[in-house]
């Protein structure tokens, strides 16, 4: 067993976290032969595998069979639908997470070649890893390169009379054993939307409170006004431009929240879900001199944080998405291995394409910028808006057809810039703007394309008609 005393152990590489992209990074490194440790203080994988993506998806994947279900009556028939949230909570136990165990995910670890150990872990100078086990503290020295990969944790708001309290943030919500009476979410954000609209399909009466004048603040308007519209359809109760000034919490009667407008809302559950946090200070990364007062850490388009530490994931701030952890973890491993080479050849970052997908039904996709950011950008915009219930895919869909693609085109370059789909199948409808935007193909050769007739995706014809020649 190591103690504070012992040694510190020389390895090649340190990964400080094992969010999606630190958990790809040591397996790629241990597999071209370095001596990798990864320092994992909670579950190998992160918060998307067991707090986060899967088990959401999973909810998501369920509540939409109940609403597909419901739309039988006006397209085919009758279809009975009693929903029953133990199919979720058991899919999620067993399925998606094994019970938050994370034996197979450490395994595959170490099969690649690498080994864990299970701690938090901070800097303490360069090169120089403290990891506080539950057998004391272990140090270990990275001769190449230590990875910070700590991710977020859930920012609560220091609301009064919250703290105690058995609120739920993201990581309660998955394990749900039943979908409550009632539940106010605190926050209109994608966490906030995604687990609204699947605890309304089964049953939950749910008030969504966001403090800005919008849902989806980060998107589009118009995509928050076509949530809005779909949330007031399905009775979802939505307060925006408010926020929760206290809350109380009586064992019996559930939770009080108490709006700054005088209103008060009560519910069973309530849900906090205004936004992550992360704590560099705790990460020490000030003995590397980097700002622990700050909320992300700098890189270069190399993921390069300072002398021999990169940094991947959330804790960047180039977008809290799986994709770009992942993303930007090839890029850090491949700097590392071409390290001697002076990093050439090695993939630079490029963020001008990063897609993201809510997952409320409709699906709100985007990629590049939006159109008000393209302004503030100061590129000349030419933008459209197409409504996808209007195109011939939209008339034959019926009920759940409502959506839109709204394009930013640089009109200088003749290229888009930005684009959203609102609808159904979103988010696979953006893979093709995506790389629009990223091979920066112009307009004018994409309106020479053949789009497939009656999909959802030949909308973007339409779109690309309405921008102007
Ligand atoms: C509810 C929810 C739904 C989401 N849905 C999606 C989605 O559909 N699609 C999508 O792309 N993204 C989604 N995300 C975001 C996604 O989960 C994150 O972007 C993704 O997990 C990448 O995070 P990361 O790699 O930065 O690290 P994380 O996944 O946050 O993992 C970081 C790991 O580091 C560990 N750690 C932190 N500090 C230390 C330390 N000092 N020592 C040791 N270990 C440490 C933590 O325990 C954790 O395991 C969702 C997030 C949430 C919360
Ligand atoms: N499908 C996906 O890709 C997906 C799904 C879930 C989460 N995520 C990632 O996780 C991140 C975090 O999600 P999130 O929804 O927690 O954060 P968010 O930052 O996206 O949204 C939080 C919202 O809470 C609001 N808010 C803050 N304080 C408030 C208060 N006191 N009262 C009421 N509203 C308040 C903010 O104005 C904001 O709109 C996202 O930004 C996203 O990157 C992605």
């Amino acid at each position: 067993m190591a103690t504070e005393a012992a040694a510190a152990q020389d390895v090649d590489v340190v990964v400080i976290g094992t969010g999606p992209g630190g958990e790809d990074a040591v397996a790629r490194l241990a597999r071209a032969g370095l001596d990798v440790v990864a320092v994992e203080a909670r579950l190998v994988g992160g918060e998307c595998p067991y707090y986060g993506c899967i088990p959401t998806k999973m909810m998501v994947r369920a509540a939409d069979a109940l609403a597909e279900a419901r739309r039988v009556p006006s397209l085919a028939g009758r279809a009975d639908v009693e929903p029953d949230w133990a199919q979720v909570a058991r899919r999620i136990r067993d399925e998606a997470t094994a019970d938050w165990d994370d034996t197979a995910a450490v395994e595959r670890l170490e099969d690649a070649g690498a080994r864990l150990v299970r701690g938090r872990g901070r800097l303490a100078g360069h090169g120089e890893v403290v990891v506080t086990t539950d057998d004391g503290e272990r140090r270990l020295r990275a001769r190449r390169a230590v990875v910070l990969n700590p991710g977020t944790e859930p920012l609560v708001p220091p609301l009064e009379g919250l703290e105690g309290t058995p609120f739920w943030t993201n990581r309660q919500a998955v394990r749900a054993t039943e979908a409550p009476a009632s539940l106010t979410v605190l926050g209109g954000g994608a966490i906030g939307l995604e687990l609204a609209q699947v605890f309304a399909r089964f049953g939950t009466a749910v008030t969504v409170v966001e403090a800005v004048d919008r849902l989806l603040v980060a998107d589009e308007p118009e995509a928050s006004a076509l949530i809005e519209s779909r949330f007031a359809a399905e009775q979802i109760a939505v307060r925006t431009g408010t926020r929760a000034q206290r809350v109380t919490h009586d064992d019996g009667g559930g939770f009080t929240v108490h709006l700054d407008d005088g209103t008060e809302l009560g519910s069973e559950r309530l849900l906090v879900a205004t936004g992550r946090r992360t704590d560099l200070a705790a990460l020490g990364v000030g003995a590397v001199g980097l700002d622990e007062d700050a909320r992300t850490i700098a890189v270069d388009d190399r993921m390069r944080a300072a002398d021999g530490v990169w940094a991947i994931g959330d804790v960047t701030g180039h977008g809290a998405f799986t994709h770009v952890s992942m993303y930007q973890a090839r890029i850090a491993v491949g700097d590392i291995l071409a390290a001697g080479d002076h990093g050439s050849g090695t993939e630079r970052a490029d963020y001008r394409a990063v897609p993201h997908v809510t997952f409320t039904d409709p699906e709100v996709g985007a990629v590049g910028l939006t159109e008000a950011a393209a302004r503030d950008a100061g590129i000349t915009v030419r933008s459209s808006v197409t409504d996808i219930a209007a195109s011939s895919r939209g008339f034959v869909h019926g009920p759940g057809n409502e959506g839109l693609i709204k394009l930013v085109e640089d009109a200088g370059r003749g290229v888009l810039v930005g684009a959203t789909v609102a609808g159904p199948a979103a988010g696979e409808i953006l893979g093709v703007l995506t790389l629009a935007v990223h091979a920066q193909v112009p307009t004018a050769r994409l309106r020479r394309m053949i789009y497939a007739y009656p999909t959802f995706h030949r909308a973007i014809e339409s779109a690309l008609g309405d921008l102007g020649a």
